[in-house]
């Protein structure tokens, strides 16, 4: 059985709040607006997976009106929602992400977010692509109001490969 899912999300920037993309923490003087961390990346792995299993979407499952989630790791969000496919007996086919980001550049943590989404999905990192764009200036990321992030997911069942 194999199962597909996507993820699509947006954080604007806020200043004073450090900037969590992937699970790590950038260097950056802005950090991203949200409820969470806004871990802009994860929320889209984790809205792929739940996809994928047809559970809905992260704000389902933790709400921005529910005080627990204030300023929630959201690695452990993504951590509860993998629980979730694997005890439905999936497992990680492939995901690959695409961060849209005018600035800052994120080619030099790219390897790191890698390891880290792998670890999150108890995967090799070879089964995780993440990816960068600017949009060539252009609309609300261009502007550099904000990051948005997207992830399309394949998850496996059995003996698939
Ligand atoms: N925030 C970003 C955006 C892009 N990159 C890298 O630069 C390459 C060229 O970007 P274009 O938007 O001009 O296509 C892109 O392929 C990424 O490798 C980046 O590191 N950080
Ligand atoms: C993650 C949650 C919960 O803390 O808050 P935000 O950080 O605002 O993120 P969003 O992408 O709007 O998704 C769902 C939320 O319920």
């Amino acid at each position: 059985m194999i199962r597909i899912g996507q993820g699509f999300d947006v954080h604007e920037f806020e200043e004073g709040r450090p900037l969590i993309i992937g699970g790590i923490t950038i260097p950056y003087d802005r950090g991203l607006t949200g409820h969470s961390d806004a871990d802009v990346l994860l929320h889209t792995v984790t809205d792929a997976a739940l996809g994928a299993i047809g559970e809905g979407d992260i704000g389902r499952h933790f709400p921005d009106t529910d005080a627990a989630f204030k300023d929630a790791d959201s690695a452990i969000l993504l951590e509860k929602v993998w629980g979730i496919v694997e005890a439905k007996g999936y497992r990680l086919g492939n995901v690959d992400c695409t961060i849209m980001a005018q600035k800052p550049k994120m080619a030099p943590h790219i390897d790191k977010i890698r390891a880290r989404v792998a670890d999150l999905l108890h995967a090799d990192v070879s089964q995780v692509n993440v990816k960068a764009t600017t949009t060539e200036k252009l609309g609300f990321v261009g502007r550099e109001e904000g990051i948005a992030s997207m992830a399309t997911i394949l998850l496996l069942k059995n003996d698939q490969n």
